[in-house]
């Protein structure tokens, strides 16, 4: 039986980021993807123009619809935008049991827009994280929510294990934003005090809009599929690497990274693996 997914997210009318990437992503992993839109950005990859956010009620109510109705394996928040929403999504985690959650607490858009305001960064630590089975920060969102700077690697030990203290179950600290990561390495805290990175080639490319939506994303399916959270994120490390390293090259600005590599280029190995054999 299929998996369904639900992604609680902005829309990114340019398609490489947000509601959007999660339901491409959702899509080539085979699982069904169902949203709760938190906000309607008017954005390309050149940037983001309008924000126009939804009410807490009609993303609370978007959210009732979807759990009343399907078994949802795994939900993941995106970009959340106020105060007011993140409570409304937390009593419905709440209301429904807290289901496995994904968080990618969006703040920045690649372009410099703010897409989460100041005044819900509290509510985001005291409210929403408590809940999550992986919270998946890059480095500048890192910084705000353990509210300190990282600039070494033991920084970044130190900024996850604060986030563990929030009540997160696992930190991925995304490398995308450090300098001179050449291996394009992403550290994973787990709450027992695990912790295991996973890593691939740097592409050097200007094309990475909608990086950290996919990522989660991928993490996201992977998990509703019953995977293991070790084995989820090598997955959605593989799907986020081809996505990248596939990059499509459409756009002015940042482009949006290729949501159908991770497939297309398994299936043509499966095929060549099957002429090897025969
Ligand atoms: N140029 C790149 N080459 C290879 N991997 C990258 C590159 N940029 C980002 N990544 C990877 O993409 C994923 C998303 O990370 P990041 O870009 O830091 O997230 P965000 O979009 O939230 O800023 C991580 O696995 C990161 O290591
Ligand atoms: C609706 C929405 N959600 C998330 C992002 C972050 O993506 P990026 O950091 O690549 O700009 C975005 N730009 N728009």
């Amino acid at each position: 039986m299929v998996q369904v997914v639900m992604t609680v997210a902005g829309s990114d009318s340019g398609g490489g980021a947000g509601i959007q990437a999660d339901l491409k992503t959702f899509q080539e992993l085979g699982v069904f993807g169902t949203t709760a839109v938190t906000a309607i950005t008017v954005q390309n990859t050149k940037g983001v123009r309008e924000v126009c956010p939804m009410t807490p009620a009609v993303v609370a109510d978007q959210m009732d619809a979807i759990l009343e109705d399907f078994d949802v394996a795994c939900i993941k928040t995106g970009m959340l935008f106020s105060a007011d929403i993140i409570r409304a999504v937390a009593q419905k985690l709440h209301e429904f049991n807290r289901p496995l959650l994904v968080i990618d607490p969006v703040m920045i858009a690649k372009g410099g827009q703010s897409l989460l305001l100041e005044e819900a960064i509290t509510a985001l630590k005291t409210e929403l994280l408590p809940l999550a089975t992986i919270v998946t920060p890059n480095i500048p969102e890192a910084e705000v929510l353990a509210e300190m700077k990282i600039e070494t690697q033991e920084d970044v030990e130190v900024a996850a294990k604060k986030l563990l203290q929030l009540g997160v179950k696992a930190v991925v600290m995304k490398g995308g934003h450090r300098k001179n990561n050449e291996n394009a390495e992403d550290i994973v805290y787990m709450e027992n005090g695990e912790q295991f990175t996973v890593s691939a080639k740097w592409v050097e490319t200007k094309d990475t809009h909608g990086t950290g939506c996919t990522f989660s994303a991928a993490l996201t399916a992977e998990l509703a599929k019953g995977v293991p959270l070790q084995k989820a994120i090598g997955t959605a490390k593989q799907f986020i690497q081809a996505a990248i390293s596939h990059g499509l090259s459409i756009g002015h600005g940042h482009g949006p990274t290729n949501h159908f590599a991770y497939r297309t280029f398994n299936e043509v190995k499966m095929k060549e693996d099957v002429i090897n054999e025969s």
